[in-house]
């Protein structure tokens, strides 16, 4: 039985007072049905541990380089991740994707390099709206999938988060009906490469746009196991009731 996972990916948002948002999700979550993660910035990782220290909650990062130290100005290193106090970190989401030409390659070095190093990685796939009004969605998913996951991937340290980049804070979102054919699509492929007691074991998150008063309905769908929230991350008003409505399924 997969558990499941209420994740919140902070971005490029927070400075030390959005802190106080962790200690209130804590407050109302001292023991919750579900894994918590929280991936704020950076700059907040090691304080975020110290908060969440004790707590259900696991503290993750947004990234990490392909090696674990050297010349790479501005780049963070998995070692440095888990030295902070974090136990995940989001990998090829697609801002990043974007924003730093990673390709399938790179998140798949990065991926392998964070297991290696004891991080839980949550590995992002996800369809521009381009892709998916062409028809392409499944076939982009599956290459993203082949090619984002290394091969050392155990159900223990893979997470799938599949966010379509066109519901990622536009307020739209798939039909039901959609987000379950990707969802069982990954669940088939992940099956195929690594046996069905690996797939069966990993948690398949769906990302873009999932708010309080969506979440129940998209939790109810076959293979979600979870969210990767954005904006609605930010607030424990937010985010306490995606916890609530994902603990109904535990
Ligand atoms: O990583 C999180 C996703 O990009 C979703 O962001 P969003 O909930 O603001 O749409």
């Amino acid at each position: 039985m997969r558990r499941k996972l209420a994740a919140g990916n902070w971005k490029m948002n927070g400075l030390t007072t959005q802190l106080v948002e962790l200690d209130n999700i804590l407050k109302s979550n001292e023991n919750p049905a579900v894994d918590l993660l929280i991936c704020p910035p950076a700059t907040l990782i090691a304080s975020a541990a110290k908060h969440a220290r004790g707590s259900a909650m696991m503290i993750g990062g947004q990234d990490c380089h392909v090696n674990l130290s050297g010349a790479h100005t501005g780049d963070i290193s998995a070692e440095m991740l888990r030295d902070s106090g974090a136990l995940a970190v989001i990998l090829g989401h697609s801002e990043r994707r974007q924003d730093h030409n990673e390709t399938d390659q790179i998140v798949c070095k990065k991926t392998q390099t964070a297991m290696e190093n004891g991080l839980i990685s949550v590995v992002c796939l996800g369809e521009s709206l381009e892709q998916r009004e062409s028809g392409e969605t499944l076939q982009v998913i599956g290459a993203q999938l082949a090619g984002s996951v290394p091969d050392c991937a155990t159900s223990d340290t893979l997470v799938i988060a599949y966010e379509p980049i066109w519901a990622i804070g536009t307020g739209l979102v798939p039909s039901l009906e959609q987000i379950a054919e990707v969802h069982d699509f990954i669940r088939e492929k992940l099956t195929e490469r690594f046996g069905t007691d690996m797939a069966n074991g990993v948690r398949i998150l769906y990302g873009g746009s999932v708010k309080p008063d969506n979440a129940a309905e998209i939790f109810g769908v076959s293979n979600v196991d979870g969210a990767l929230v954005g904006g609605a991350s930010l607030s424990a008003q937010d985010f306490c009731p995606i916890i609530s409505a994902l603990e109904a399924y535990a």
